[in-house]
C-alpha cells in the first residue's frame, strides 16, 4: 500500500550502502521516502537513521528544535548503548530499534505509522469535546487514547473541575472492545458503609431495613462495560477491602447472599486527593492502590494551560449559551487574569455569568462582566511597592542573584506569559511586548531544549 505523504528521513550515519538497502526495503513495502534537509519543517512522522558513530548529544539538541509533537522513529544500523537509547527516547523519539537485529523491521515502522494515524484522528475528534490546544492538554489527550486501547485499570488524578469525569467518559467511548456495554458511574462520596456496599455489590430482598426487593449493584450493571469510581479517595476502608477482593477475583456477593457472582469490567477511578500520600498515612489501602492504578493520568490544572482559556470560553459561549456574536478581545484578556482554583468548572461558571448579563445582539464586551467578578485591582498592581512582584524580586535578591540575573528572570517570565496569552502566536506576543519576533523564537527554542 503506497502512503499518501512521503515518509521523511534524516541520515545521521555514514553507512550509506546499508542505508540505501534499507530505504529500498521500505520502498518495496510501499513507503515513499524523502530526505528532509536541515531547516525544513517535518511534514509528518519521520525516521532518523543512526549508528554507534552518531553524535547523539548533537542530534538530541537538533530534536529539541523540532515542534514538541513531532512523531519520530530512530532506526539504528548497528548496536547502540542502552544509555544512548534512553537518551533518544528522552529527546522525544517514540521508538528506537536496530534494523538488523529485529524481525520484520518494516512491520515495526508500518504499525507505528498506522497507530499514529489513528491517534491523530482520535485526538482531533476528542478535541471537539475535550477542549484545549495547549501542548500539555494535547499530551493528555494522546495518553487518553493510549489508555483507552489498553486493558489496564486507569486512575485519573487532578484538582476539582479539571475534567476527570469527562476524561473517564471519553475513555469509555474510545474503548475498542466489541459489544462493550454501559459506563456506570459511582460517586464514592455517597457510599454508606452501613449498607456494606449495596450500591456496589447489590443486595437481596430483606438484607437490611428498606431492602424491599432484590437489586443489582454497580458491578453487575458495569459487566462488559466500564465502572467509573468517582472520588475514589472517599471510599470507606471496609469497602476498600471488599472492592479489592472483587477486583482480584472478579467475583463478589450481593449483600445478604451467599452466591458468588462474576463481573468483568474496565475500571476507571478518579480522585482529587493525593492517594499515594494517603497510602503512606494508612488511610488508603496500598494493595487497592496498586490494583486500580495500572495507568495513572494526571490532568493539568487550568492555571498551567492558560492557552486553553480562550478556546474553552469560546466553546462555553457558543455551545452552552448559543451566543453567535463576536466576543471582544478585552473579555478574553480579562478571562486570563484569575488563577481558577476551581479550574474549568470555575471558568464555565464565570462565562455563564457574563453570558447571562449580556444584552441584545451586539458583541460580548467588558461591560457584560458582573461587578462582583471584576479583577482584584490591588493584586493587579503587584508592581507597586509591597506587591507580589516586589516580594518575588526580594526573594531572588536574597538568593544572591545580581541585577542582570534578576532582569533575565523577569524578562523570561514576561515572554512566557505573553506567548501563552497569545496562544503561542509569536507575532502577537512580540507586538504586546514591543520586541522582535526573533527574540521570542530564541526563547521558544531554549524552552524546547529542556523539554
Ligand atoms: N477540556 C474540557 N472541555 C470542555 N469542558 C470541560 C473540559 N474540562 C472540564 N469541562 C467541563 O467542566 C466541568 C467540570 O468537569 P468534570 O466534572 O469532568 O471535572 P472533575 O475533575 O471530575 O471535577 P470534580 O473533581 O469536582 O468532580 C464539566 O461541566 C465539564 O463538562
Amino acid at each position: 500500500m503506497m502512503q499518501s505523504a512521503p515518509l521523511w528521513f534524516r541520515p545521521y550515519t555514514r553507512q550509506l550502502a546499508q542505508l540505501a538497502d534499507l530505504l529500498g526495503e521500505l520502498e518495496q513495502a510501499g513507503f515513499a521516502t524523502q530526505a528532509l534537509r536541515g531547516g525544513e519543517a517535518p511534514p509528518g512522522p519521520g525516521l532518523l537513521f543512526v549508528d554507534a558513530e552518531t553524535d547523539l548529544p548533537a542530534l538530541q539538541q537538533e530534536l529539541a528544535e523540532l515542534p514538541a509533537a513531532t512523531q519520530l522513529i530512530a532506526v539504528s544500523l548497528g548496536p547502540l548503548l542502552s544509555a544512548d537509547i534512553w537518551g533518544l527516547l528522552r529527546a522525544g523519539v517514540a521508538e528506537v530499534f536496530n534494523w538488523f537485529e529485529v524481525e520484520k523491521p518494516v512491520q515495526i515502522v508500518s504499525s507505528r505509522l498506522h497507530y499514529w494515524r489513528m491517534l491523530d484522528e482520535q485526538v482531533a475528534d476528542l478535541q471537539q469535546r475535550l477542549i484545549g490546544r495547549s501542548a500539555c492538554w494535547l499530551n493528555t489527550l494522546r495518553q487518553l487514547v493510549d489508555m483507552a486501547h489498553s486493558n489496564c485499570p486507569v486512575l485519573v488524578l487532578g484538582e476539582s473541575g479539571t475534567g476527570k469525569e469527562l476524561v473517564a467518559q471519553a475513555m469509555h467511548q474510545l474503548d475498542p472492545r466489541p459489544n462493550k456495554r454501559d459506563c456506570v458511574v459511582v460517586d464514592c462520596t455517597t457510599l454508606i458503609p452501613g449498607l456494606s456496599g449495596s450500591e456496589l455489590f447489590g443486595h437481596e430482598k430483606g438484607a437490611f431495613t428498606n431492602a424491599i426487593s432484590t437489586r443489582d449493584g454497580a458491578l453487575a450493571l458495569a459487566h462488559e462495560g466500564t465502572l467509573f469510581l468517582d472520588e475514589l479517595g472517599e471510599l470507606p476502608l471496609p469497602l476498600q477491602a471488599e472492592l479489592l477482593r472483587a477486583l482480584q477475583e472478579g467475583t463478589y456477593k450481593r449483600v445478604g447472599s451467599n452466591t458468588w457472582r462474576q463481573a468483568r469490567f474496565r475500571l476507571v477511578s478518579a480522585t482529587n486527593r493525593n492517594l499515594a500520600e494517603e497510602v503512606r498515612q494508612g488511610t488508603f489501602r496500598q494493595d487497592l492502590y496498586y490494583r486500580i492504578s495500572g495507568w495513572t493520568c494526571q490532568l493539568p490544572p487550568l492555571r498551567e494551560r492558560k492557552e486553553d482559556i480562550a478556546p474553552l470560553a469560546e466553546h462555553f459561549f457558543r455551545q452552552h449559551h448559543h451566543l453567535t456574536q463576536p466576543i471582544d478581545r478585552q473579555v478574553y484578556d480579562f478571562l486570563l487574569l484569575p488563577d481558577y482554583p476551581g479550574n474549568v468548572r470555575e471558568l464555565q461558571q464565570l462565562v455563564s455569568r457574563i453570558a447571562n448579563k449580556h444584552l441584545g445582539e451586539g458583541p460580548v464586551t467588558i461591560g457584560d462582566i458582573p461587578r462582583s467578578d471584576w479583577p482584584d485591582f490591588g493584586r493587579l498592581n503587584a508592581a507597586a511597592p509591597g506587591g507580589e512582584l516586589e516580594t518575588g524580586v526580594t526573594s531572588l535578591l536574597y538568593q544572591g542573584l545580581g541585577l542582570k540575573e534578576i532582569k533575565d528572570q523577569v524578562t523570561e517570565i514576561a515572554k512566557k506569559v505573553a506567548i501563552s496569552h497569545e496562544n503561542g502566536n509569536l507575532k502577537l506576543a512580540a507586538h504586546r511586548l514591543g520586541c522582535s519576533e526573533r527574540t521570542l523564537q530564541m526563547h521558544r527554542a531554549e524552552g524546547e531544549m529542556v523539554r
